[in-house]
């Protein structure tokens, strides 16, 4: 496989899995950890290597590698794997997405972000999520009438703060994941509530029109529920590990033991509450956006525009959420196809950019 973002979250958990089922790794990429990459290297021996700044070459211990935006593609063209592990954070995942699909590859895509921008100009049939939301409703469908699909939220860093000190919160304070360990950008948009909201519009990519919420479940035992049209709910319960949905996007037919079974008498209780929009004022955009799911683009740029400024010290916690709603009322294009991605992409970092 090529494995994007090896050095992140779920590029380690990616290798773990893929040295337990004795998966061949041709590719690795990765940005700035060279320390952790060259233990990889010497564990899974890619072909080749690409970091993000060709200033750290000289660090790699490996005799072919490459650096920057560019090369990633080309590694993706030139590799002979079938399948792409894509898990690098952020816009900069979608050009490395439509590579490998171009190149008629399969991709097990954590890059949310990929569909979240550009889900109407994917093709979804070469894609199996790496996302244990969309993973648990793609385990519990059947060929059954469905009326919605739910997906449950930990609630994020500040679920139970007061809902006044929030704008004074730092970034070391939206790094207090209540129950899963993941990377810093990710972990912000828990608190924000932004990445349920980009899981609403994945899954609606992904598993096409219909009904989709999402519920906050504190302890993330639950992932998904469907609630079918004859009255049933099921729901995927499963520890908080991304070893799981990383098994099965390595290997469909997945039939090893993965994880422990959640033992319900030692759960005792488990808490639902609704998601608020005092606390969560993304959530005030939501129905809107999963109307227009092509508008993902610009609550995408907006979002890491204004977390990059979060992380800067030039806004407060609450003025992401802000930033993203102003953002959706004034740029209400819709892209036509790919380019116009890009172009609205940059259009609001732009206009965001260069606001005080
Ligand atoms: N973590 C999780 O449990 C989950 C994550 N996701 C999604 O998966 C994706 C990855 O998340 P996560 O693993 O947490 O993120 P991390 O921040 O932990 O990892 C990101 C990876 O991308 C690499 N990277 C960053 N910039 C560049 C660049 N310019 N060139 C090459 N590589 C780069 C990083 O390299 P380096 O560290 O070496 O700089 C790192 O390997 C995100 O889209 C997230 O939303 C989805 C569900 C669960
Ligand atoms: C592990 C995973 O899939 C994450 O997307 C997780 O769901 C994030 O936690 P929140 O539920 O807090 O957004
Ligand atoms: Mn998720």
């Amino acid at each position: 496989m090529v494995l994007l973002g090896s050095t992140g979250s779920i590029g380690v958990n990616t290798l773990e899995v893929a040295k337990k089922f004795n998966i061949d790794v041709e590719v690795l990429v990765c940005g700035k950890n060279i320390e952790l990459l060259n233990k990889q290297i010497l564990e899974h021996s890619p072909k080749v290597v690409v970091i993000a700044d060709a200033h750290d070459i000289h660090k790699v211990n490996h005799s072919n590698v490459f650096s920057g935006s560019d090369a990633i593609l080309k590694v993706i063209e030139d590799s002979s794997s079938e399948l792409v592990v894509n898990a690098l954070v952020g816009f900069l995942g979608l050009r490395p997405t439509l590579t490998a699909l171009g190149c008629g590859k399969k991709i097990a895509l954590a890059n949310k972000e990929s569909l979240v921008a550009c889900g109407d100009f994917i093709d979804v049939s070469r894609i199996q999520p790496i996302d244990s939301e969309h993973f648990g409703l793609w385990y519990l469908m059947q060929d059954r009438p469905v009326e919605k699909m739910i997906i449950t939220a930990s609630g994020g860093a500040f679920r139970d703060w007061d809902i006044n000190k929030l704008q004074n919160a730092t970034l070391a304070d939206t790094q207090k994941h209540p129950n899963w360990s993941m990377g810093q950008k990710i972990t912000i948009d828990s608190a924000t509530m932004v990445n349920k909201m980009f899981e609403l519009l994945e899954a609606r990519w992904l598993f096409g029109k219909g009904e989709y919420d999402a519920i906050i479940e504190t302890k993330s035992l639950i992932h998904a529920l469907i609630d079918f049209k004859d009255g049933s709910t099921t729901a995927h319960f499963a520890h908080a590990s991304m070893q799981l949905p990383i098994a099965y996007a390595l290997d469909e037919k997945m039939n090893e033991n993965i994880l422990g079974h959640v033992d319900l008498l030692k759960v005792g209780s488990l808490e639902f509450r609704e998601i608020t929009t005092d606390r969560y004022p993304v959530w005030q955009i939501r129905e809107e956006l999963l109307k227009n799911p092509s508008r993902g683009v610009v609550v995408n740029a907006a979002n890491e525009a204004a977390i990059q400024k979060f992380i800067n010290k030039e806004i407060g916690f609450m003025d992401i959420s802000k930033t993203i709603i102003e953002a959706f009322e004034k740029f209400t294009e819709m892209p036509k196809n790919v380019d116009d991605v890009f172009d609205i992409d940059a259009q609001v970092r732009r206009e965001i950019g260069k606001r005080k």
